[in-house]
């Protein structure tokens, strides 16, 4: 596939010459007479690479690069200049332009320097072609087909649920929908339902009324309330305790919210998307998750692959991330060397896209040189492999070892065991049975 550039110059003939000069090469060039001209061709013809002017009548070449840097951070731009503004492209490279050249210069120059600005901006597109998810980074033909379909159901109202391995970006894909939505301009709310107690989510999601507890002093909206119109993110859906999950339900069916302590209800208008890392339909059939509900939150499925799973992303977002960090600190972007992209190009990823940000954020900071050794990326990932489990597992580990330890001194006695953990046996024979325990292998046993 060709690579699109696009050429501005106020200069028509320049513009005519060095078109047809990356035509000949190759390219897919579009060019513009003018600084606005050419920041309204951004969105049609989606650039992977701006070569522009940066003397121009209208808006000049540093205008369009701040532009450019603001909404299309990781789109590279090359400034074209006269010998007397040459401190002004300086400073352009200094906040981030990728490179200048002074007229009149050689095309055969301006060629290497789009092959590099293409090369260490990861050599594609980071955008789906509409402009949608503008902030989601991938070249992996998975995630387009994923995107494709997020796309088309950002338009309509449906209830989303991604279901999909920690990391991968969830949350984000979440937000991209909700920004593609008529729902834009409303707010995106989010909860992480495995980190709110269960005693806290009814009044976090409905609200509560002055009184309705110690402690409630005044009267507070829930997010339901305060996402009006909008869109509430719903994290870790697979982690609600059953009890609340029917609670939930009702307030979809009704569509009004009763806030906790309150006699009347509350109409709401909230698009939900849901996320989890579990296989729901799995945590249904065992029971774990309630199955009406299930239906109603899974109208549309969404499933971001494991960036195990599409290698080709690591390098493009490993320099997104790079740049973002500089960006973040007024500082030049570093590089990784070419051992070291290949380390990461195929480590493993457990962590998925978060791991790899993390991974970027501490070689960066530790690497004293522009180019981030390997060395340093292999120490970083193997300090990150896996002694430190995720918050999610650290928590399942703590679960089962609990539960076990119940059934360890209650000798499998299940209605003992649920009344230690103060737990309804229903409820304690579903959380063994996600833990896979069974009680009567601990009857008889002598306590450990
Ligand atoms: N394709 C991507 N392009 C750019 N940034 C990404 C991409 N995917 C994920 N990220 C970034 O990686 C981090 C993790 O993503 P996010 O929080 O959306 O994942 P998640 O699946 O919701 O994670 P968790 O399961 O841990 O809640 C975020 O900082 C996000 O911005």
């Amino acid at each position: 596939m060709s690579k699109r550039v696009l050429l501005i110059d106020d200069d028509k003939d320049l513009l005519k010459l060095v078109s047809m000069r990356l035509k000949s090469d190759g390219f897919d060039v579009a060019s513009a007479d003018g600084g606005r001209k050419g920041l309204a061709m951004l969105d049609s013809f989606q650039p992977q690479v701006v070569v522009t002017d940066l003397r121009m009548d209208d808006i000049d070449g540093m205008a369009v690069f701040e532009y450019v840097k603001a909404n299309r951070p990781s789109l590279p731009v090359i400034m074209l200049t006269a010998h007397g503004s040459i401190p002004h492209a300086l400073e352009a490279t200094r906040r981030g332009a990728f490179a200048y050249l002074t007229k009149p210069f050689d095309s055969a120059e301006l060629i290497s320097e789009i092959n590099s600005a293409l090369q260490a901006h990861g050599d594609t597109d980071e955008e789906s072609s509409d402009g949608f998810c503008a902030r989601i980074v991938t070249r992996s033909p998975l995630m387009k087909e994923v995107l494709a379909q997020a796309r088309m159901v950002a338009r309509s109202d449906t209830s989303v649920l991604i279901q999909s391995e920690s990391g991968t970006g969830k949350e984000l894909l979440a937000r991209s929908i909700h920004d593609a939505s008529e729902r834009a301009d409303k707010p995106f709310l989010a909860i992480n339902c495995s980190a709110v107690p269960e005693s806290l989510l009814e009044s976090e999601l409905f609200g509560h009324s002055k009184g309705a507890f110690t402690g409630a002093t005044k009267n507070h909206d829930g997010l339901f309330q305060a996402a009006y119109g909008g869109t509430l993110f719903l994290d870790e859906v697979g982690d609600m305790p059953l009890g609340f999950q029917a609670k939930l339900l009702r307030v979809l069916q009704e569509r009004e919210v009763r806030p906790v302590g309150s006699t009347t209800s509350v109409p709401i208008d909230v698009r939900i998307i849901s996320a989890t890392h579990f296989d729901l339909e799995k945590e249904v059939e065992e029971q774990n998750f309630r199955k009406d509900l299930y239906y109603r939150l899974n109208v549309v499925q969404l499933t971001l692959p494991p960036l195990r799973e599409r290698r080709d992303d690591i390098p493009l977002l490993a320099n997104h991330f790079l740049r973002e960090q500089a960006q973040s600190k007024g500082q030049n972007p570093k590089r990784f060397s070419a051992e070291a992209l290949e380390i990461l190009v195929s480590a493993a990823w457990p962590g998925n896209v978060r791991q790899l940000q993390n991974i970027v954020e501490q070689t960066t900071v530790l690497s004293s040189t522009q180019v981030i050794p390997a060395q340093l990326v292999q120490n970083a990932l193997k300090m990150d492999s896996g002694e430190i489990p995720s918050f999610a597992e650290a928590r399942d580990n703590f679960e089962r070892e609990y539960l076990a330890e119940l059934l360890n001194i209650t000798q499998g006695n299940v209605s003992k065991a649920s009344n230690l953990a103060k737990r309804n046996r229903t409820e304690f024979y579903r959380l063994l049975h996600r833990h896979h325990l069974d009680p009567s292998e601990y009857r008889g046993r002598r306590q450990a």
